[in-house]
């Protein structure tokens, strides 16, 4: 298990996406992209047009974390303009099973993201279904908030049924993952970081991200 760091763009500047994106690029590994539609979440981002130009100006492989209602109209799309990984919430999909083989007929990794507050046990069936279950760390919507220990215990659950059915399916994190938090991730579990505040509000944002892969690896990861 190698640590995975990808930073979330949600804390760049929207106007210079591409600049940004490679101010990370020969230390991260994939770029994290929070797609929002001011309906799952309170909250408004980008969509299918910025990632399908976004993926033309990145080196690295574009995570799409859609938090938005209508995931099972619009996921397939995303994996069909480029992106290296799509991942849909629980909460948001009729089609959950569907909608993930879709992801992956189109040449992309499939991702099952839970809410913290959302149990992962009625979700356990779909590991087999998919290359990397999300776990929020924060209630989506928002950059910059608080990291929710009380989600560390569902993580430590989530690897232990990845690793007692030998999936090769990653976990991440996403939500208040910092310097200060990421041990207590990798310890539980966790193989893959989203960071966007502790990356993008560094005055150096590659040295943020060796940083909290040198403290992941450190703890396990
Ligand atoms: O999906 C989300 C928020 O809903 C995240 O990807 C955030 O972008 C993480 O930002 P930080 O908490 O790391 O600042
Ligand atoms: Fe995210």
């Amino acid at each position: 298990m190698a640590a995975k760091i990808f930073p979330s763009i949600l804390s760049a500047d929207f106007a210079r996406l591409a600049e940004e994106v490679a101010l990370i690029s020969d230390d991260a590994d994939w770029v994290h992209v929070d797609v929002m539609d001011n309906h799952f979440v309170p909250n408004l981002t980008l969509g299918l047009p910025v990632v399908e130009s976004l993926v033309k100006h990145s080196a690295l492989p574009l995570d799409c974390h859609l938090m938005i209602e209508d995931p099972d109209r619009w996921a397939p799309a995303y994996a069909e303009v480029g992106a290296g990984s799509v991942t849909i919430h629980a909460e948001a999909a009729k089609a959950p099973i569907r909608t993930l083989r879709a992801i992956r007929a189109a040449g992309a990794r499939a991702g099952l993201g839970i809410n913290p507050a959302t149990p992962l046990e009625p979700y356990e069936e779909l590991l087999g279904e998919i290359d990397m279950l999300l776990l929020m760390t924060v209630e989506p919507g928002f950059g910059g908030q608080k990291f929710l220990d009380l989600v560390l215990p569902k993580v430590r659950r989530a690897r232990q049924l990845i690793k007692s059915r030998d999936l090769a399916v990653w976990l991440q994190v996403d939500g208040g993952v910092s310097a200060e938090t990421i041990e207590r991730c990798a310890e539980a579990g966790a193989d893959v970081f989203v960071a966007g505040n502790a990356v993008y509000g560094a005055d150096d944002p590659a040295e943020a991200v060796r940083l909290l892969r040198a403290k992941a690896e450190a703890a396990g990861a």
